[in-house]
C-alpha cells in the first residue's frame, strides 16, 4: 500500500516535469491534483504573474518589484545558479533568479520561499508565429510560498515592504536635480545635480558627522511616527558659521546621502508671499529646500523681513525689479513657508537655512519645529584637517601632524576652505603643504581679537 502511494507520487512528479508536452485532459488532471495537494498543505502558494489578467495583460508592478527585491537578497547572490546583469547607473551587479529556482527569505520571523517560473507556451507561440511571425509567448511569474499562519500575519506588510524597497531603488537610480527660481513668475528651473560632496569627503568633527547622519536616518525611517503624532513629515536645519566652513558642502552631502533633489530658493527673486507659496507648492516630496544666507537674502532692517512695503509702485515694477532684490516677502510669509499649513503639502522634506550671522536672525525663525537642529560649522579641528589631507594628498599620516595639532590647540583658526586652498597648491609636495598650513595657522593666532572670525570661534567653543 505504502509503495503504491510512493509510486503515485513519483508518477505525479514525472507528470509535472512533462506537463508541457501532455495532452489537454491530462494537463487538467494534473492541475486539479496540484491544487488539491496545495489545499491540504500547511503552506500557501501565491502567484505573482508578470501580466495582470484583470487589466488586459498590462504589466503587474508587484512582479517587477519582486524581481528587484530578490536581486538584492544575499541568498540570491549566493544561489548555486544565478543570472547577472548591471542595472542602469549602478556600479553593483544584480543577481537574478533563473527559472524554476527557489530562494528563501525571512521577514518578521516568517520564512518565505520564492520560485521564479518561466513557461513558454508552444501552442500560443505557434499561433503567434502563424499570425505575425512573432516569437513564442512566454509566461513569467513568481510563486511565493509561505505558511498559512504567517500568511495571515505578515503577507500584506511583506508585499508593502517589497514595493517600498523597489520604489526606493528606482528613485535612487534616477538622475537628481538642482532647482532654482531664477524665473520671477514663481517657477522652478532645473539642471542635473552633480555635487560630489559626501559625508565621507566632508571634513567635519566626527561626533557632529555622526549626529547629523543619525538624525537623517531617523528622519527617513519615521513616516509612521510623523503620521501617528500628526506632525508634517519634515525637518529643519539651520547651518551657521563663518564663510568657507562647509555649509554649502554639507547641504550637498545631505542631499547625496538622502538621494533627494535640491530646491535652492533665492529669496531676492521672489516677488511676494503668494509667489513664495507657489514655489513651495512646486516642490516635490523627498527633497531638500535651501535658503542660503538667510540674513542677507532678507536684509532685515530691525528684524523685519519686508525690505520695503509692497505698494503700487512695486507692483508696476514687477519682474524688472526682482533681479535687484526688490522682494516684498515678509517675515510671516517666510515663517509660513517654513512651517505653515502649505508647508505640509509634500512629505519627507528637509528645509535648510544657512547664515554667517545667526545672531541677526529673528528668533521666531529659529524656534524648534521650524529649525529643529542648529549646526555650527566652524574652523578646522584636527580630525577634520586629517580628512582634508587624506582627500587632497592621499596620505593618512605625516611627521608634522603633531605640530599642526598643537597650533590648532593654541588657537590657530583656519577655515576648511583656506586649508583646501593650501593643499591644492601643494598637492605634489606634502612637506611644503604641511609647512604652509603651520605658517598660516601661526598667522591666524596673531589675528586681531576683534576679527569676526575669532568672535565666531569664541561662539563655537561656547556651544
Ligand atoms: N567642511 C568641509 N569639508 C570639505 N571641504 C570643505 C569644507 N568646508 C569648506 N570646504 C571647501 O571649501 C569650499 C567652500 O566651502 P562651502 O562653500 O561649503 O562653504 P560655506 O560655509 O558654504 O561658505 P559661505 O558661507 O561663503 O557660503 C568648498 O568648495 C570645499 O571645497
Ligand atoms: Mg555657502
Amino acid at each position: 500500500m505504502e509503495s503504491d502511494k510512493t509510486m503515485l507520487w513519483s508518477m505525479m512528479g514525472l507528470i509535472s516535469l512533462q506537463s508541457k508536452t501532455l495532452p489537454d485532459y491530462l494537463r487538467q488532471l494534473y492541475k486539479l491534483w496540484k491544487s488539491y495537494r496545495e489545499n491540504l498543505s500547511a503552506f500557501s502558494h501565491i502567484d505573482i504573474p508578470e501580466l495582470e489578467e484583470a487589466s488586459m495583460g498590462s504589466r503587474n508592478e508587484i512582479y517587477s518589484s519582486v524581481g528587484a527585491y530578490l536581486s538584492s537578497l544575499e541568498a540570491t547572490a549566493k544561489a548555486s545558479k544565478v543570472s547577472i546583469s548591471r542595472p542602469r547607473r549602478n556600479a553593483n551587479l544584480a543577481f537574478n533568479l533563473p527559472s524554476h529556482h527557489t530562494v528563501k527569505d525571512e521577514f518578521q520571523g516568517a520564512q518565505i520561499w520564492w520560485t521564479h517560473h518561466v513557461e513558454i507556451d508552444e501552442k500560443q507561440g505557434n499561433r503567434d508565429r502563424d499570425r505575425d511571425r512573432g516569437s513564442g509567448s512566454t509566461e513569467r511569474k513568481y510563486v511565493l510560498k509561505i505558511s498559512n499562519i504567517d500568511r495571515a500575519r505578515v503577507l500584506s506588510s511583506y508585499i508593502d515592504h517589497i514595493s517600498n524597497f523597489a520604489y526606493e531603488l528606482k528613485r535612487r537610480s534616477k538622475d537628481r536635480k538642482l532647482f532654482s527660481n531664477s524665473d520671477p513668475r514663481g517657477r522652478w528651473n532645473s539642471v542635473a545635480f552633480k555635487h560630489s560632496s559626501t559625508f565621507k569627503t566632508l571634513a567635519l568633527d566626527p561626533a557632529l558627522k555622526d549626529r547629523v547622519t543619525k538624525d537623517l536616518d531617523c528622519f527617513q525611517q519615521s513616516r509612521d511616527f510623523y503620521r501617528r503624532t500628526g506632525r508634517a513629515w519634515k525637518r529643519g536645519y539651520l547651518l551657521y558659521g563663518p564663510p568657507g566652513t562647509g555649509k554649502s558642502s554639507l547641504i550637498a552631502a545631505i542631499a547625496n546621502y538622502m538621494h533627494y533633489d535640491v530646491y535652492d530658493l533665492e529669496l531676492s527673486n521672489v516677488l511676494d508671499n503668494s509667489t513664495l507659496r507657489e514655489l513651495l507648492l512646486g516642490t516635490a516630496s523627498k527633497s531638500v529646500i535651501v535658503i542660503e544666507d538667510i540674513d542677507c537674502a532678507a536684509n532685515l532692517p530691525e528684524k523685519a523681513m519686508c525690505r520695503r512695503p509692497p505698494d503700487s509702485q512695486d507692483e508696476k515694477k514687477g519682474s524688472r525689479e526682482i533681479g535687484r532684490g526688490m522682494t516684498s516677502v515678509t517675515l510671516s510669509g517666510l515663517l509660513n513657508f517654513a512651517d505653515g499649513l502649505w508647508s505640509s503639502c509634500g512629505e519627507e522634506r528637509i528645509m535648510i537655512f544657512t547664515t554667517n550671522h545667526k545672531d541677526k536672525l529673528d528668533p521666531a525663525l529659529l524656534r524648534s519645529g521650524r529649525m529643529d537642529m542648529h549646526i555650527l560649522l566652524s574652523y578646522c579641528g584636527f580630525p577634520a584637517f586629517k580628512q582634508l589631507v587624506y582627500n587632497y594628498l592621499d596620505i593618512e599620516d605625516h611627521k608634522l601632524f603633531d605640530t599642526v595639532e598643537e597650533k590648532i590647540q593654541c588657537g590657530g583658526c583656519l577655515t576648511p576652505a583656506e586649508i583646501c586652498e593650501i593643499l591644492i597648491q601643494n598637492q605634489s609636495d606634502p612637506n611644503t603643504a604641511m609647512k604652509s598650513v603651520i605658517t598660516a595657522l601661526e598667522g591666524s593666532i596673531a589675528r586681531p581679537a576683534s576679527s569676526p572670525e575669532k568672535d565666531e570661534k569664541v561662539l563655537s567653543s561656547q556651544e
